[in-house]
């Protein structure tokens, strides 16, 4: 039975379809120089915004922290967007003379963007520079938790869209985040593609929706420090990686192994820059607030350790910037080895190479498959045999994988949505970008001839007996 907020929520979706579809045919028609002058318009008022937006995403959805989020989304505003600025959408886009083939590129038309609470402006800065970048229009379904902010993101977009002379109605975002609403906008015929980006459910519907779709799956990013890394070096990536934005990136530390022949200087290491090590008592209490009804506590994601702390009842030291926790083990009874997206972070010892790659394994089979791993090595053998066979579709060495996953400290496609492949249930493991929001015509010219009957029959191979 549907409530009226419901069909309210409803009609401002199929509202926003009708301009959308409008708007796109306008975009369709323009040079690549005039998408060009938008998109860079879009990631001027990004760069104008970050602040602003950040405050109100800290404000409305208590996760993260205002710094760090400024620097998501002026990530989203400069990084992608210098990513994605000089690459062809509009025309052929591609002449292969050689094989006399041309590439035309064709906008998928309207996109359906979920955004998550976790990182809700600069995903939608992130998403509305993509797909305009692809002549597309989109149309955020907010997650309820983060809607002022996305509103105000989007509202950001389409009006920085429109200075540049892009038409009405190109970006919007639902105001009423129902999942009425959320599940029109995806199944509606109006609709091409879905970008989904956040928690399990929501990914799931995308993918029911009968539309095509990129969905994300969960992280549970466990990260290797081999015996030859700089452990100095090391750690200070993986605390200025785990503890960004308090740990909200799905890319970010969940659990180090360590190599038993260096476990002390990794403990001094991480003590001496910031991480506390909790107590088997401190370590039982923490984890009672880590999981609720079997999964992860919306209430400790994004938060202070000493928040934490006081949600557990256990004091946490004011310089503290991480809880870390020894484990040995991996499971649902196990808190600690589940995607926390907080600055809560699993050691364990490992005796080797072999140990380590097999716990990695099982960390992913558990709660990551096909997200990101991470190794800290100085031997490139080490490194080739370690990542060769993880079922990851970013594989981070040397550097945090918060900021390595994403494209800012690597060089992987810059995005805030990363793609986990077939083993994570999405089609792409790419970090999903501008290529993914066109498809390619291919005009393909006769350049040979089919080979004649009987010059077929003398390729088969004789039928022995
Ligand atoms: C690169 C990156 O980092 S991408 C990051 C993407 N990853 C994530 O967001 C992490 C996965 N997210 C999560 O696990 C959760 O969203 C948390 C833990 C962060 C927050 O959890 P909560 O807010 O408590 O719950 P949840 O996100 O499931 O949603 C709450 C409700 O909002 C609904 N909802 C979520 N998104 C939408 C939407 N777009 N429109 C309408 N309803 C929505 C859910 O269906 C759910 O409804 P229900 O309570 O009736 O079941």
């Amino acid at each position: 039975m549907l409530r009226d907020i419901d069909l309210q929520s409803i009609q401002e979706v199929r509202d926003y379809l009708e301009q959308a579809k409008e708007a796109q045919k306008i975009l369709g028609k323009m040079t690549q120089s005039e998408i060009d002058k938008i998109v860079e318009n879009m990631s001027n008022a990004g760069r104008e915004a970050a602040e602003k937006l950040a405050v109100m995403a800290v404000e409305e959805t208590r996760f993260g922290n205002v710094p760090d989020k400024v620097t998501k989304n002026l990530f989203a505003a400069n990084d992608v967007y210098n990513s994605i600025k000089d690459i062809k959408t509009v025309g052929i886009i591609n002449r292969d003379e050689e094989n006399r083939v041309w590439e035309v590129a064709q906008p998928v038309g309207i996109v359906a963007g979920i955004v998550p609470s976790t990182n809700p402006t600069s995903t939608a800065i992130f998403k509305s520079l993509i797909a305009v970048k692809a002549r597309n229009a989109i149309i955020f379904s907010p997650h309820p938790s983060a809607a002022k902010a996305t509103v105000e993101a989007a509202k950001i977009m389409q009006e920085a869209a429109e200075r540049a002379g892009a038409p009405k109605g190109l970006i919007s975002c639902i105001m009423q985040p129902t999942l009425a609403a959320t599940n029109e906008l995806m199944k509606h015929k109006l609709t091409d593609v879905i970008l989904a980006t956040g928690g399990p459910g929501m990914v799931k519907a995308a993918y029911s929706s009968g539309k095509p779709a990129y969905g994300v799956g969960p992280g549970n990013v466990p990260v290797y420090i081999h015996e030859s890394a700089d452990v100095a070096k090391a750690i200070e990536l993986i605390i200025e990686s785990k503890t960004f934005d308090y740990g909200t990136i799905c890319a970010s530390e969940q659990a180090l192994l360590v190599d038993e022949s260096i476990k002390e200087k990794v403990v001094a290491e991480l003590k001496q820059q910031g991480a506390y090590f909790l107590n088997e008592d401190e370590k039982r209490k923490v984890e009672s607030v880590i999981m609720v009804n079997g999964s992860l506590n919306a209430k400790i994601v994004g938060k202070a350790p000493q928040v934490i702390g006081e949600m557990a009842g256990i004091e946490v030291p004011a310089d503290a910037k991480l809880l870390v926790a020894e484990e040995t083990r991996v499971g649902k009874e196990y808190p600690f080895s589940i995607e926390k997206l907080s600055p809560t972070l699993a050691f364990y010892t490992v005796k080797d190479l072999e140990e380590a790659s097999a716990l990695a394994q099982e960390l992913l089979v558990f709660g990551g498959l096909g997200h990101t791993v991470g190794i800290h090595a100085q031997d490139e053998k080490v490194i080739e045999a370690y990542t060769i066979d993880k079922p990851a579709g970013r594989i981070i060495v040397n550097a945090g994988t918060t900021f390595g996953a994403i494209g800012a400290t690597v060089n992987v496609m810059p995005s805030l949505t990363l793609g986990c492949g077939a083993i994570g249930n999405n089609i792409t493991s790419d970090n999903v970008t501008v290529k993914h929001l066109f498809n390619i015509k291919r005009v393909a010219f006769g350049v040979r001839e089919m080979p004649k009957k009987d010059e077929n029959a003398q390729k088969q191979p004789a039928l022995t007996k």
